[in-house]
């Protein structure tokens, strides 16, 4: 049939008039709902937010997204350009705000993005994080077999000591529990200070040795050395692929180097079991010569007394261990350099505040041993690097973070409702680009630059300070430590006020990321080690940022950005 003859059967009002009937209810009921939709979305008063919501009787449900095909409309829209559709969906008069989208039928994704939602999200006790993120992310990301897995997607029983009341199965099927438990002990409770320097100290071994040293794993199957580290680089640039589910046939080497990591913790498991002595344990009381830190021996202790976790479902944890502790902080700490190192101005101030808060210019020749001297409680008394810090993480760490309602409790959070069993997600990348909140110095300093003052406080200039002043809730107050006695009134400080709920590259409330603390502080003092140690010139004029990882966690460089690096030769002037 030719098209002419279609068109003409079209025509033919004995073929077609139940078709096209049908085909007009369609249309109008989609123009109906749509028109529905569209006047309850624009009708709701989304920015009025009362003072008191504990008595307020709470009903509502945050507007829904219209969409002209419904379900169909959004997911595309989201599966296209997350990134735009996002933004488009949580802006509403040019501000940040709350809606509801359809998904697939049964299925709506609550879009927080207003500041005063998401600062109570976060301080709600019984906001979770969603068990399927999590498994999905050991499953796909980390081989996690599938035998595990299950494990996890069956332990609703939360990460808090005590199980939560309708949790029915015995101990050993707590997985998320036993992980957090050694994870905040050995990453903010007394195993901080020696993991942070115990990283300090390989960060600064590896560049003296720079060219040469390769981290190898101890062992693999066939005896010879693995390089565990250029593995998981190759992991890691897999990530995007793994999120979007490619098969191991398109993208290979990512796979492949994932079970090369996988075969080598394995190894470094039987090697460590039969040579670890505990009268080699250091006198920190934390790290040892084979397992390296009390985390990882308590992780050994614990595992195996979980359902289905041998040693092949531990090295899948502990490859996922090695990506979240290095992927967003190797990001972070390059991008400050990149910025830092393409601004001579700005790499001379940094100079100059170092040597000041160190009190010396050549910290290798300083008497005080260099791992000493990068201390983070020192460091975090230079207002220039933690700024320099906070507007990286706010420039470049783009998250989304799922959250959820329990499984039989409706929540309110500020005037909306949550009902149960909803999944929220919220978006950092979104939150830092908020042009209305940030401070951007009457538009001289945009969001989507890098300014690195914005987070210092000049006591005697008002328009200083992270939040633009039109909006500022709160006065800044310079941050009270026995350090900061010494300093200047007049001196400009560092300061977060008043940008909860608008900068959260780490997430937020019980789902905040475990390593937050020993990330800054190993950012800190590689940033601090490398820009007073090292000359190094970018060889590459500009940086362009890989979008395919956008969501995924801190920016990384779109293509490779090579650069020299050499030996600062400094006069050792002590301050
Ligand atoms: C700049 C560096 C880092 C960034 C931007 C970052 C970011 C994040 C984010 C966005 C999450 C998910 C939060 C959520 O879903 O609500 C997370 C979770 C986590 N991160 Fe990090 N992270 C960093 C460094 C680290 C380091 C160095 C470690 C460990 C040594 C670490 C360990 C963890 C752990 C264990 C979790 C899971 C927390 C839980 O489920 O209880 N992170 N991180």
């Amino acid at each position: 049939m030719n098209l002419h003859h279609e068109i003409v059967s079209l025509l033919d009002p004995n073929f077609s008039s139940a078709v096209w009937m049908l085909i007009i209810v369609v249309a109008l009921l989609l123009v109906v709902t749509y028109m529905r939709t569209w006047y309850k979305y624009h009708h709701t008063d989304r920015f009025e937010l009362p003072e008191d919501t504990a008595s307020l009787e709470v009903t509502e449900l945050p507007p829904l997204y219209p969409s002209v095909i419904p379900f169909l409309g959004s997911a595309i829209s989201f599966a296209w350009d997350n990134a735009k559709f996002l933004r488009r969906a949580t802006s509403y008069a040019g501000k940040a705000t709350v809606a509801r989208v359809a998904m697939v039928p049964g299925f709506q994704i609550y879009l927080f993005q207003d500041r005063e939602t998401i600062k109570r999200l976060f301080k709600h006790p019984a906001v979770g994080s969603p068990v399927p993120v999590y498994t999905f992310a050991i499953q796909r990301f980390f081989g996690m077999p599938k035998r595990t897995v299950e494990v996890y997607r069956a332990d609703n029983s939360g990460s808090g000591l005590k199980p939560n009341p309708d949790f029915t199965l015995p101990a050993d099927a707590r997985p998320f529990y036993v992980t957090h438990k050694g994870l905040l002990q050995g990453l903010t409770g007394p195993g901080l200070g020696p993991n942070t320097r115990r990283y300090t100290e390989a960060f600064l071994k590896y560049l003296q040795t720079y060219g040469n040293a390769k981290i190898l794993s101890p062992s693999s199957s066939k005896g010879e050395w693995v390089y565990y580290i250029d593995d998981l680089w190759k992991v890691d640039a897999g990530i995007p692929w793994f999120s979007r589910r490619i098969p191991r046939f398109l993208v290979p080497e990512p796979y492949r180097a994932r079970e090369r990591m996988i075969q080598g913790l394995k190894d470094w498991y039987e090697y460590a079991r039969e040579h670890f002595d505990e009268s080699n344990i250091d006198e920190d009381g934390d790290g040892d010569p084979v397992w390296g830190s009390s985390l990882s021996r308590h992780r050994q202790k614990t595992f195996p007394k979980v359902r289905e976790h041998d040693d092949r479902a531990i090295a899948s944890l502990d490859v996922g261990h090695s990506w979240g502790s290095s992927s967003n902080v190797v990001a972070t700490t390059f991008m400050a350099a990149h910025h830092i190192l393409s601004d001579q101005a700005l790499l001379s101030r940094v100079r100059t505040s170092l040597a000041k808060t160190l009190g010396t210019t050549n910290i290798s020749a300083s008497p005080k041993l260099v791992t000493d001297l990068l201390d983070p409680k020192i460091l975090y008394t230079d207002a220039l690097l933690c700024s320099i810090y906070a507007e990286i993480l706010r420039l470049h760490g783009m998250a989304h973070f799922l959250v959820s309602a329990p499984e039989r409790t409706d929540l309110q959070i500020g005037r909306w409702l949550f009902p149960h069993g909803s999944i929220g997600l919220l978006s950092s990348g979104i939150a830092h680009m908020d042009a209305s909140f940030w401070n951007t110095r009457d538009g001289q300093h945009p969001v989507n630059e890098f300014w690195p003052d914005r987070f210092l406080v000049d006591p005697r200039d008002p328009k200083s300070g992270p939040v633009n002043p039109a909006c500022r809730e709160i006065p800044y107050s310079r941050p009270q430590g026995h350090q900061q006695a010494v300093v200047d009134d007049d001196e400009p400080y560092f300061c977060m006020d008043g940008t909860e709920g608008a900068w959260f590259p780490y997430g937020g409330g019980g789902g905040i990321c475990l390593g937050r603390f020993l990330a800054k502080n190993a950012i800190l003092a590689s940033l601090a080690y490398l820009m007073m140690e090292f000359d190094i010139e970018p060889q590459v004029k500009s940086m362009a940022v890989n979008p395919w990882r956008y969501g995924l966690g801190v920016n990384q460089p779109k293509y490779p950005t090579p650069f020299k690096i050499r030996k600062r030769q400094v006069l050792d002037v002590q301050g």
